[in-house]
């Protein structure tokens, strides 16, 4: 790894939402109207998981067709993914963990990226390698913001966006950390509000998790 050592990973692009929506998409027909109904909610980025077929094409809909949500990919696992998820318009990318393969060709691809840890050695490699930004994933079963809160006398330069089994009622939480910059999380966006194209209530989960969000710290800086 001390090839890339040098090099600074991509930063993210600008949204103002702490909360990051994670998505399972099984019908690209959905991902604009999906989008929207998280914008509509206050929410301006969302993560596209690569587990369905569809998902590409959700990301490359959602990237032409509704350009004021920020559009990323998330369950990156390799850096073929990566690629293709930059080319039907991510601008950003996410995995549960981390390799130097993925380490090495976000770098390359000067594709913001955040790696997934779950240790404080999977951290310190990440940030020889130049993230700063870091998953925290399974941020519940890992022991939550108590976890994150340890880390912080260690590792203070280091900014976390958990996700894994976090609920709205977790939100405030995680966002009270100084080290947190964002939470990520499925709950926003349930299977059945998709497949039901219950819109509305996908827009008011958003509200209700922006709402949450205002209550914690103010954004760290990366
Ligand atoms: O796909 C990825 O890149 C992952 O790392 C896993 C997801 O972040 C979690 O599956 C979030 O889902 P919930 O736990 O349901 O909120």
């Amino acid at each position: 790894m001390t090839d890339i050592a040098a090099q600074k990973a991509a930063t993210l692009p600008a949204f103002r939402t702490r909360v990051l929506p994670v998505v399972v998409v099984d019908d690209a027909d959905h991902a604009v109207d999906l989008a929207r109904a998280l914008w509509a909610g206050g929410i301006d980025a969302i993560e596209v998981t690569l587990r369905s077929d569809a998902a590409l094409a959700a990301i490359e809909r959602i990237a032409r067709h509704a350009p004021e949500v920020v559009v990323g990919a998330g369950t990156v696992l390799s850096a073929q993914q990566l690629h293709q998820a930059r080319d039907a318009g991510a601008r950003f990318a996410l995995s549960p963990g981390c390799t130097p393969a993925l380490l090495q060709a976000a770098l390359s691809a000067r594709l913001p990226f955040v790696p997934g840890v779950a240790t404080p050695s999977e951290a310190m490699r990440a940030a020889e390698a130049g993230y700063s930004l870091l998953k925290f994933f399974p941020a519940e079963s890992l022991g939550g913001p108590d976890t994150l809160r340890a880390w912080a006398g260690p590792l203070p330069h280091l900014r976390w966006c958990p996700t894994g089994g976090i609920t709205a009622a977790r939100v405030a939480d995680y966002l009270a950390l100084p080290t947190v910059a964002m939470v990520g999380g499925s709950w926003l966006t349930p299977r059945s509000a998709l497949q039901a194209k219950d819109w509305g209530a996908i827009t008011a989960l958003a509200r209700d998790a922006v709402q949450r969000s205002a209550t914690g710290a103010a954004a760290p800086q990366p």
